[in-house]
């Protein structure tokens, strides 16, 4: 990992009519590492990851991804740009009637001069990176568990060899179980493909397990960034009670500090 920002945010604003949810926020996200994006609920962390991949327009400020300003690209940059990134959304987001393997199929349909043949072969290793069993190419995302179906997702969002992973609370609904093993598939995928990942959660296990640093949204902006360890040590009321409240006591019992 290095200093070198995979995502620059400076002076973010963002609202819906007289609603502010961001105003002057400023974030980096550095080449090859993990940052987690905490937060209350509606204090706008999933509005910031749609900011930063373009999908929800800004009302100030400026937002850099790989070195490009999202907002002033022509069509065929910015679809080259999109290319470079992969997203997970909170709810896997897979189309209902096309089965994991065409789900994971539609990025690549992108990619000009792939046979039918290739673009398959494309999907079911991306299926396979994600942890899913071969079986599960053919089946729709109904006849998946919640799990499975965040693993279609995460497979579709690795479908063009992204620089970028944006992870929207990957471990939201699953068992204790099923999150801690896709918190180690995150941590396997980031160190094997070299990837920067840009990571919501409600998740203090999470947070623990995979993050190299922490960014904190409160009061409309970014209110502390730093390590786990570093979090401790903020002396803000939400922050202090998250990081210091029984649930975290309960994410750190017998788990080192990262750092
Ligand atoms: N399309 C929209 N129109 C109007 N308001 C919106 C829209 N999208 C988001 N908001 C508002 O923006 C605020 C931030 O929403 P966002 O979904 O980013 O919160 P969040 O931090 O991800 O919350 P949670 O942790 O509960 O998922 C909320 O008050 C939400 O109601």
């Amino acid at each position: 990992m290095n200093g070198d920002p995979v995502v620059r945010v400076r002076g973010l604003r963002t609202q819906f009519g007289d609603h502010v949810v961001h105003d002057g926020l400023d974030l980096d996200l550095r080449r090859g590492e993990i940052l987690g994006v905490v937060g209350g609920s509606g204090t706008g962390k999933s509005v910031l990851l749609r900011a930063i991949v373009g999908l929800e327009a800004c009302q100030g400020g400026t937002i850099e991804v790989l070195g490009k300003q999202i907002g002033t690209l022509s069509g065929p940059d910015r679809r080259a740009l999109e290319q470079r990134w992969g997203v997970m959304f909170q709810d896997g987001a897979l189309f209902s009637s096309l089965t994991v393997r065409e789900n994971v199929e539609v990025p690549l349909k992108a990619v000009a001069g792939l046979s039918d043949a290739q673009r398959q072969g494309l999907a079911e290793l991306k299926i396979s990176m994600a942890g899913l069993p071969w079986k599960a190419n053919g089946n729709y995302p109904s006849d998946l568990s919640g799990g499975m179906r965040k693993r279609a997702g995460l497979a579709r969002a690795l479908a063009l060899d992204p620089e970028i992973v944006f992870l929207d609370e990957p471990t939201a609904g699953l068992d204790p179980i099923g999150a801690s093993a896709f918190d180690k598939l995150i941590v396997t995928l980031r160190d094997a493909l070299n990837l920067s990942v840009f990571l919501v959660t409600h998740d203090l296990d999470t947070l623990h397990a995979c993050c190299d640093r922490v960014a904190v949204l409160a009061e409309r902006k970014v209110l502390a960034t730093g390590t786990m360890a570093q979090m401790l040590q903020v002396d803000h009321p939400w922050v202090h009670e998250y990081f210091h409240g029984p649930r975290a006591r309960a994410a750190t019992d017998g788990i080192p500090d990262k750092d």
